[in-house]
C-alpha cells in the first residue's frame, strides 16, 4: 500500500538557477554614472571593481586633457573629428574584454598588441554609450560565472594587477621620453588633479570671457560629477592647502616688507606719546632685526649706533632700567642673550632651601615638609643639601622644621661659593663678610661643627641675624665679630680658607630687588670695586699659604660687572702671590679674559658666572684663589701707595648713605630691612628713602650708647650638662664658668684668639709687616675698650637690654631660655 503520487498539486518552480542565468542577455541602454543606482545592485567585488576602473579611467582622462592641452587646436579638432570612425571600429572589432576600455591604459594596449590609437584613446575616455553599454555586459558575465566568480575574480584582480605592474615598469623604464608611460601611478593622479584644478581654477576664473573656456567647464563640471566623492574631498583638501600656503606666502612677504621699512625714528621723535609698549616692544624687535643683519636691513644714512642707542632706550623704557645699567648689559651680553636675560630677570627665581646638615638629612627633611605640604624636589645634582619648592601650604619661614633650624631659606646661587670653598673639619675659616650667615652657617655645617669659624660683618645690626641665624641652626664653632673686614689682617690672620662674598651693586639680583634696574650709577660701581679690591687683598693676607690642609681665596659676588668681579680678582693676581683655581662645579659659563677694551688674565676663564636665563639662578660670580706664598709681590711702598689710592678712592666715592647691596640674604631670610644709622662702610640703602633727622639722632645717640665693640661668641654647649645643685647656680656675673665649667675655659681661651690677633700677636704665624697710615676708625678702634669676653654673657653679643628684638627669635629655639635662669634677671652689661 501506498498513498497516490499527485502529481498535479506538485507547486510549480521558477527556473533553476541556471535557467536564470541563462535568461536572454539585457543590455539596459542607460548610463554608468548614477552610482547609488548601480551600487544596490553590485556585489561587494563588483564595486571594489568599478572603483578601480573609475580611478583608472580618471587618470585616462587627465592624461588625456593633457595631451589635448599639448596639442595644437587644429590635432585636437581632428582627433575629435576622428571619434565617431573610431567608435565605429571599436563597435566593430567586437570582443567585450578588449572594449572595456577604461580598464586598459595606453601602454597596455601597446603591449597587448591591440592597435592602440591616440584617437582610440580618446573614445576611451569618453563616457560615451559604448562604455555604459559594456558594463552590464560585464556584469553579466560574471553573473554568468558566478559559480566560477572567485577564481575569475581573483583572475580579473591579478590581471589588473600584472597591468597596472607592467605599466608602472613601463613607466620607470620610459619616463623621459613617453609622457604616456606615466599614466597609472596614484601619485600622479593627484598631480594631475592638481593641474585640473589650476586649470579648473583660472577656467573658474575666467568662464564668462573665455568663449573656448565654456566648453572645459562642461567638461570639468562632467568629470567633477563624475568623481568619486574620495576624490572630490581630495580635490577639495589641495584646493584648501594650495590657498594656505598662498597666504603664508603673503604674510611672509608681507613681514620682509615691513622688516625692510622699518624706519628709525628722527632725532627728537623717539618717544611718542602715543606709544604704547607693545609699539615699544615691536620696535625692539625690528631693531634688534636690523642689528643681526646690518648689512642687509640698515636704513640709508643710519649708523649701527644711532640704532644701539634707540635700541637702549627702548629697552630701558620696556623693562624699566636706567641707561647706565642698560649700557653695561649691553656690553656684557650679546643681543639674543641680553633679551633673555633681561626677560629672565622679570621673573622671581624659584624658592631653594638648603638642608642644615647638622641638624637632619636632605630626605627627612623632605619627608617633613612634604607632609606638610610642600611640594619640592632635589635642587640638583651639584648639591646634596639643595632643594627647590614649587609650592607650599604653608608660610616656610614659620614651620617646626624651620624654627627647629632644619634648614635655611638660601638662594641656590648662594650654595655655590661654599661648595668652592670646600671647607674642612677642623679648620680655621674666615667668613669676612658674612651677614645674615646663609654662606657662615653652610661652611659651618660642612665643617661638621669642628674647627673655628670667624663669621664677621662691620654691619652692627645685620650681624645679629648672624647669631640669631646660627642658634637656630646649632652651629657652636663659630666666633662672631662685627669688624670692618678691610682691617682683618690687623685682626687675624693664618686662616686655612676664607671667603669674601663682597659687598656688591646687586645687579644679578634684579628679580628680587628691582630697585637695582634704577638706582645703580657708575659711582656707585667704583665705590664697589675699590672696596672689594681692599677687601679681596685683605683676604689674601689672612690666609696662610702653608696651611697644610687649604690656603684658599673664595671670592663671590651678586652682581654681573666685570669691573666688580674679573677686575677685582683680576687685580688681587697682581698684587699678591696667588693664582686661580677651577671651582669644582661643573656649570657655569667662563669668567671673562676680555671686555671691552680690558684685557685679564688668562685664568680669570676658570672663574664662573651663573646667569638666571642659563642656570635659572641669580647673577652670580665665583672665583678660587689659591695662595701660593706668604709674600707679598709688590714693595712695601707700592703696597702702601696701593692702600693709600684705594682708601682714596672710597672715601672720595662715598656717600652720605652708603648703597652697595648686601642683605639678598636678609629677603631671602624674610627679615626687616636693616634700620640703621648710615655706616662708613657699605650696605644697602638703595632704594629706601633717607632717614629723618629726628631718626639720625636717634640712632646716634643709639650708636654712643653701644660704642663699645665687641665679639659675639657662639661656642658649643655641652648639650648634656648635668645639672648643677642650686647653690651652685651662677652668679649673673660669671655665669658661663659657673655653668660649662672645663668647656668654658676653653671657650675662653678660643675667644682669646681674636684680642691677641688685636694685639698684633698672630697665634700661628708672624704677622705680615702692616704699614699703618693712622685713620680716623683705626685711632679710633685703638681707643675703643675691648670687652672682656668672659663678661659677655653667652649666646649674647650686645647688653641684653638692647636685644629685644633678637631675643625674641632666638625665644623660638629655645636656646636663650636656657641661658635665662643663668642669669637669675635680666642681665646689665657691664663695660
Ligand atoms: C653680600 S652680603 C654677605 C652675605 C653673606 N655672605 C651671607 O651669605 O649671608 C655682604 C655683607 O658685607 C658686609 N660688609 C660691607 N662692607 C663691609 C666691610 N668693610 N667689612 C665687613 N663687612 C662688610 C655687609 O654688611 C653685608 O652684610
Amino acid at each position: 500500500m501506498g498513498r497516490k503520487a499527485e502529481y498535479s498539486e506538485k507547486q510549480k518552480k521558477g527556473p533553476g538557477r541556471k535557467a536564470r542565468k541563462q535568461g536572454p542577455p539585457s543590455f539596459p541602454k542607460k548610463s554608468f554614472a548614477p552610482l547609488e543606482d548601480e551600487d544596490k545592485k553590485l556585489t561587494h567585488r563588483q564595486k571594489q571593481r568599478m572603483v578601480k576602473r573609475e580611478q583608472k579611467k580618471v587618470v585616462q582622462k587627465a592624461k588625456l586633457k593633457e595631451k589635448r592641452a599639448q596639442q595644437p587646436r587644429k590635432q585636437k579638432k581632428y582627433n575629435s573629428d576622428s571619434e565617431p570612425e573610431d567608435e565605429v571600429a571599436n563597435q566593430q572589432a567586437g570582443s567585450s574584454e578588449e572594449e572595456v576600455p577604461q580598464l586598459v591604459p595606453i601602454k597596455k594596449q601597446k603591449l597587448n598588441g591591440t592597435a592602440a590609437t591616440n584617437s582610440k584613446s580618446k573614445k576611451q575616455q569618453k563616457p560615451s554609450k559604448p562604455e555604459s553599454d559594456e558594463e552590464p555586459e560585464d556584469e553579466y558575465d560574471e553573473s554568468d560565472n558566478e559559480l566560477d566568480a572567485d577564481s575569475d575574480d581573483q583572475e580579473e584582480v591579478d590581471g589588473e594587477e600584472e597591468e597596472m605592474e607592467e605599466l608602472d615598469g613601463e613607466e620607470a623604464s620610459d619616463d623621459d621620453d613617453d609622457d604616456e608611460a606615466q599614466v597609472g601611478k596614484l601619485d600622479d593622479l593627484f598631480a594631475d588633479d592638481d593641474d585640473d584644478e589650476e586649470e579648473a581654477g583660472s577656467e573658474e576664473d575666467a568662464s564668462s570671457d573665455d568663449e573656448d573656456g565654456s566648453d572645459d567647464d562642461e567638461d570639468d563640471d562632467d568629470e567633477n560629477d563624475e568623481k568619486l566623492p574620495i576624490e572630490l574631498a581630495n580635490k577639495k583638501l589641495k584646493k584648501r592647502l594650495a590657498k594656505e600656503a598662498k597666504m603664508a606666502d603673503e604674510e611672509m612677504q608681507m613681514t620682509v616688507d615691513q622688516s625692510e621699512v622699518f624706519q628709525l625714528p628722527e632725532p627728537g621723535e623717539e618717544f611718542d606719546a602715543e606709544m604704547s609698549l607693545q609699539d615699544v616692544q615691536q620696535r625692539i624687535k625690528d631693531i634688534t632685526q636690523v642689528l643681526t643683519d646690518f648689512a642687509k636691513y640698515r636704513q640709508e644714512g643710519r649708523s649701527r649706533s644711532e640704532y644701539v642707542d634707540q635700541l637702549r632706550r627702548d629697552l630701558c623704557l620696556y623693562y624699566s632700567y636706567n641707561e647706565f645699567l642698560m649700557e653695561k648689559l649691553m656690553d656684557i651680553f650679546k643681543l639674543s642673550d641680553l633679551l633673555e636675560y633681561l626677560e629672565a630677570s622679570e621673573v622671581a627665581r624659584p624658592l631653594t632651601i638648603r638642608t642644615n646638615s647638622l641638624k637632619t638629612r636632605r630626605r627627612d627633611l623632605a619627608g617633613a615638609l612634604i607632609n606638610r605640604g610642600v611640594n619640592l624636589d632635589p635642587l640638583g645634582k651639584w648639591t646634596n643639601v639643595g632643594l627647590v619648592i614649587f609650592n607650599s601650604t604653608v608660610p616656610l619661614g614659620a614651620t617646626p622644621e624651620y624654627l627647629a633650624g632644619h634648614y635655611m631659606i638660601q638662594g641656590a646661587s648662594s650654595m655655590l661659593p661654599v661648595i668652592a670653598l670646600a671647607p674642612q673639619e677642623n679648620e680655621r675659616v674666615l667668613d669676612m663678610c658674612s651677614a645674615p650667615g646663609g654662606k657662615g652657617s653652610h661652611i659651618a655645617a660642612v665643617m661638621k661643627n669642628t674647627g673655628v669659624l670667624f663669621a664677621n660683618d662691620s654691619n652692627r645690626d645685620r650681624i645679629k641675624a648672624v647669631v640669631a641665624n646660627f642658634h637656630r641652626l646649632g652651629i657652636v664653632n663659630a666666633v662672631v665679630s662685627c669688624e670692618d673686614a678691610t682691617k682683618f689682617r690687623n685682626i687675624m690672620t693664618g686662616f686655612d680658607r676664607v671667603l669674601l662674598d663682597a659687598p656688591c651693586t646687586g645687579t644679578g639680583v634684579v628679580s628680587k630687588d628691582p630697585s637695582v634696574k634704577t638706582t645703580k650709577s657708575e659711582i656707585d660701581v667704583q665705590r664697589c670695586y675699590n672696596l672689594q679690591r681692599k677687601l679681596l687683598l685683605t683676604a689674601i693676607d689672612c690666609v696662610d699659604a702653608k696651611s697644610s690642609t687649604g690656603g684658599y681665596i673664595v671670592y663671590s659676588t651678586c652682581s654681573v660687572l666685570p669691573e666688580e668681579n674679573e677686575w677685582v680678582v683680576d687685580y688681587a693676581l697682581k698684587k699678591r702671590n696667588v693664582k686661580l683655581v677651577p671651582l669644582g662645579i661643573d656649570f657655569g659659563e667662563p669668567g671673562f679674559t676680555k671686555f671691552r677694551q680690558h684685557r685679564y688674565h688668562p685664568s680669570l676663564n676658570l672663574s664662573k658666572r651663573f646667569y638666571p636665563h642659563t642656570n635659572n639662578m641669580d647673577g652670580f660670580y665665583v672665583a678660587k684663589l689659591k695662595k701660593f706664598s706668604n709674600t707679598i709681590p709688590i714693595t712695601k711702598e707700592e703696597q702702601e701707595a696701593d692702600e693709600k689710592q684705594l682708601d682714596e678712592a672710597i672715601a672720595a666715592e662715598e656717600p652720605e648713605a652708603s648703597k652697595a647691596t648686601d642683605n639678598e640674604e636678609d629677603k631671602e631670610e624674610g627679615q626687616e630691612a636693616v634700620q640703621d644709622a648710615p655706616r662708613k662702610t657699605l650696605g644697602k640703602r638703595a632704594g629706601k628713602p633717607t632717614l629723618t633727622d629726628v631718626e639720625q639722632d636717634l640712632k646716634k645717640k643709639k650708636l654712643e650708647q653701644s660704642k663699645t665693640k665687641y665679639v659675639a661668641k657662639v661656642f658649643e654647649k655641652p648639650v648634656k650638662v648635668p645639672k648643677k645643685p642650686k647653690e651652685d647656680k651662677p652668679t649673673p656675673a660669671a655665669p658661663e664658668t659657673a655653668t660649662n665649667g672645663k668647656k668654658s675655659e676653653k671657650q675662653s681661651k678660643k675667644v682669646e684668639q681674636p684680642e691677641a690677633q688685636n694685639n698684633g700677636q698672630s697665634p700661628s704665624k708672624k704677622t705680615p709687616p702692616q704699614p699703618k697710615p693712622a685713620t680716623k676708625l683705626t685711632e679710633k678702634l685703638a681707643k675703643a675698650k675691648r670687652v672682656d669676653v668672659d663678661e659677655v654673657p653667652l649666646l649674647e653679643g650686645k647688653p641684653i637690654k638692647k636685644q629685644n628684638n633678637l631675643k625674641n627669635k632666638s625665644k623660638q629655639i629655645g636656646q636663650l631660655k636656657k641661658s635665662k635662669p643663668m642669669a637669675g634677671k635680666k642681665q646689665k652689661f657691664k663695660k
